[in-house]
């Protein structure tokens, strides 16, 4: 990212994703977080870059060239000196000891010590990640692009992983109901663009607090087990359902695969609560297609819930009604002459739209939005 102007976007996801990764290399029962938590023990302090070679040579003074293997020992006893460690690219060597890092001064940077404004510049100019473990406060940080991440205790991760397990919990019930919901307004044929796209915003905002909770997995290392069972637990359909309602109201201008729910990704929070910009950003959207003008589902969430047919024949009876409300109005034979439905079959579709239908006396949940 030299020249031209980075997608802000695009480098974020990027940085967000290195994060999760180092995160992962830092965890607890990890090679490198034992010897953090050695040298934090020890109260020495410490300043590690992850990452070898030629950029890094140039910052580099003094110390000691080493090719040892990357044990908590070593690099507890290898802190114990003034200056710095260099651990090798893949994490496994320690490639020098005792050096005295000198980074571009005209870096910008907010910290105060010297240890850890050479950490921030250090990473700046290399583009490696660096760690530090501060004597005075005990405490872990990483040093990536210019930004500061804490690395944080088992105890502190945990708290903030079943908080955010909470909600998680709480925007998966919140996203079946407006499914649920669009199930109700589809057998009616009233759905409108607000609707999908309230199941659409439900979806984005469980996605975001699931990428959160997979974050302190990654960071939990061996310790994550149990918040990684409760998020399975918590993710159980809810891809399907994001790809299901894109196969339902994909445009017809658009071919299949090129409608996604992933453009709400790029909405902030603010923007992601507003049903406009939601619509917006997934094409459903703009001058044709205001808020309240109506839309109909092709049917592949209603036929997928209710069969257990293949996507194939899925997608045969979809061809053949063009869209659920046809399939609702179609007789248990015109359903059993498609290819691959059957007789036994038909009825169960039959049987399935029925009884979405006759279950279906909810009170609109669109007047009360
Ligand atoms: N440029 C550098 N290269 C390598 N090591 C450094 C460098 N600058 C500082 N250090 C290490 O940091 C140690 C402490 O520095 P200082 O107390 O100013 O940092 P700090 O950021 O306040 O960190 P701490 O919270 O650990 O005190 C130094 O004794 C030295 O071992």
């Amino acid at each position: 990212m030299t020249d031209g102007q980075p997608n802000p976007d695009t480098s974020r996801d990027v940085q967000a994703e290195r994060v999760r990764h180092l995160m992962a290399l830092l965890a607890p029962g990890t090679p490198i977080r034992e010897g953090l938590d050695r040298i934090v023990n020890g109260r020495t302090g410490g300043l590690i870059v992850l990452g070898d070679g030629p950029e890094i040579d140039k910052v580099c003074s003094g110390g000691f060239p080493l090719d040892v293997r990357l044990t908590p020992q070593a690099m507890r006893e290898l802190s114990k000196m003034d200056g710095g460690l260099v651990v090798s690219s893949d994490h496994e060597r320690i490639k020098a000891a005792a050096v005295h890092f000198v980074p571009d001064g005209d870096l910008p940077t907010m910290e105060t010590g010297t240890r850890h404004r050479t950490a921030d510049r250090l990473s700046q100019q290399t583009g490696a990640p660096v760690v530090v473990v501060s004597a005075s406060m005990s405490v872990m940080s990483l040093f990536l692009n210019g930004r500061r991440y804490l690395i944080e205790k088992p105890e502190q991760l945990l708290a903030r992983a079943n908080q955010a397990l909470a909600t998680l919990a709480s925007y998966r019930r919140r996203l079946v109901e407006e499914a649920e919901n669009l199930t109700a307004l589809e057998i009616r044929d009233q759905v409108q663009v607000r609707d999908v796209a309230a199941v659409a915003q439900r979806f984005e905002m469980w996605r975001r607090i699931d990428a959160e909770v997979r974050g302190y997995v990654s960071a939990l290392g061996l310790e994550g087990r149990l918040v990684q069972l409760q998020r399975n637990e918590l993710s159980l359909g809810v891809e399907d359902l994001g790809r299901l309602l894109t196969e339902d109201y994909r445009p017809d201008s658009v071919s299949p695969g090129e409608f996604s729910l992933s453009g709400l990704q790029q909405l902030s929070w603010e923007d992601l609560l507003e049903l406009g910009n939601v619509a917006e950003a997934i094409n459903l959207g703009a001058a044709e297609h205001p808020l309240d003008s109506a839309i109909r589902a092709r049917g592949h969430r209603q036929l997928t819930i209710m069969t257990d047919l293949s996507s194939r024949t899925i997608q045969r009876i979809i061809d053949h009604f063009n869209d659920l409300q046809s399939l609702v109005s179609a007789s248990t034979s015109e359903l059993g002459d498609i290819k691959g439905v059957g007789v036994r079959r038909a009825r169960e579709i039959r049987q399935g739209l029925e009884s979405i239908f006759e279950g279906d006396q909810r009170t609109h949940h669109r007047h009360s939005r």
